[in-house]
């Protein structure tokens, strides 16, 4: 009986296989190959793992292979000749269709940010529950009505003002807590960085991590 299962199965796998396999070899592997070499190189300068990924996606718009087939072809060219022709850049302009079918490339590369030690969200969290005045109201309302000129006014230590979606923050005391790391989140110091906020992670509930950073209003148009 267990023979019989086996025979089953062997019966079908095969001929899957082997068109998957023949397709790929189709000049798909070149393709893959090249594009996904360029892919790389490119990535490495900027934070390669993603694009891996990315490159393996790309094939599977192109044909109707199974991820596992061009994954599987990927990971021998990295591991092979091909790490070497990424870094050559290789002359594929044969392949250029290939690349500009993929529309991962829009995506933003994320970059973790290793967390210090005491600075994990749950950390932040925490500290937003015991912390008195996160904001540096001193007793303000926080409802207030800002201008930007204002906002733009504080960006030193202890107090570094942003707009968030017609909120102003203080985000000085999250700096460090951030785990896209303080130096992108300085990049929305003194300004409304809804844009890059969303850029990066519009579904991030900044309302309630930030709750107790709220200095006010963004007074529109002034
Ligand atoms: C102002 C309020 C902000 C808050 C409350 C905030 C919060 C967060 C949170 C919770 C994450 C983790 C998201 C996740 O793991 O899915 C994150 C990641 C990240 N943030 Fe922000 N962020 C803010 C602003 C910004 C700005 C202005 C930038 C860029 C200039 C930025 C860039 C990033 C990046 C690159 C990551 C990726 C880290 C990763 O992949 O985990 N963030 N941020």
């Amino acid at each position: 009986m267990a023979n019989e299962d086996d025979f089953t199965f062997c019966s079908v796998g095969p001929p899957k296989d082997d068109v998957e396999t023949r397709k790929v070899d189709d000049g798909d592997v070149n393709g893959i190959h090249r594009d996904g070499g360029n892919g790389i190189a490119d990535d490495r300068s900027s934070g390669s793992i993603w694009k891996i990924c990315a490159s393996s996606q790309k094939q599977e718009t192109i044909g109707s292979l199974s991820f596992n087939v061009i994954d599987a072809s990927l990971r021998g060219e990295v591991d092979q000749q091909s790490e070497q022709a990424a870094h050559v850049g290789a002359a594929s302009s044969a392949k250029a269709p290939l690349e500009q079918k993929s529309p991962v490339r829009k995506s933003t590369p994320r970059v973790k940010v290793p967390f210090e030690k005491g600075y994990s969200q749950m950390d932040w969290l925490k500290l937003t529950r015991t912390h008195p005045d996160l904001a540096g109201l001193n007793g303000q309302s926080n409802k207030r009505l800002i201008s930007l000129n204002e906002v733009k006014q504080h960006q030193s230590e202890g107090s570094m003002w942003t707009v968030l979606k017609g909120r102003v923050y203080n985000i000085a005391p999250y700096m460090k807590f951030h785990p896209g790391g303080a130096d992108m989140l300085m990049k929305g110091v003194g300004k409304d960085c809804t844009s890059l906020f969303n850029k990066y992670h519009a579904w991030v509930n900044a309302e309630f991590l930030l709750e107790k950073c709220l200095v006010g209003v963004l007074n529109e148009g002034h």
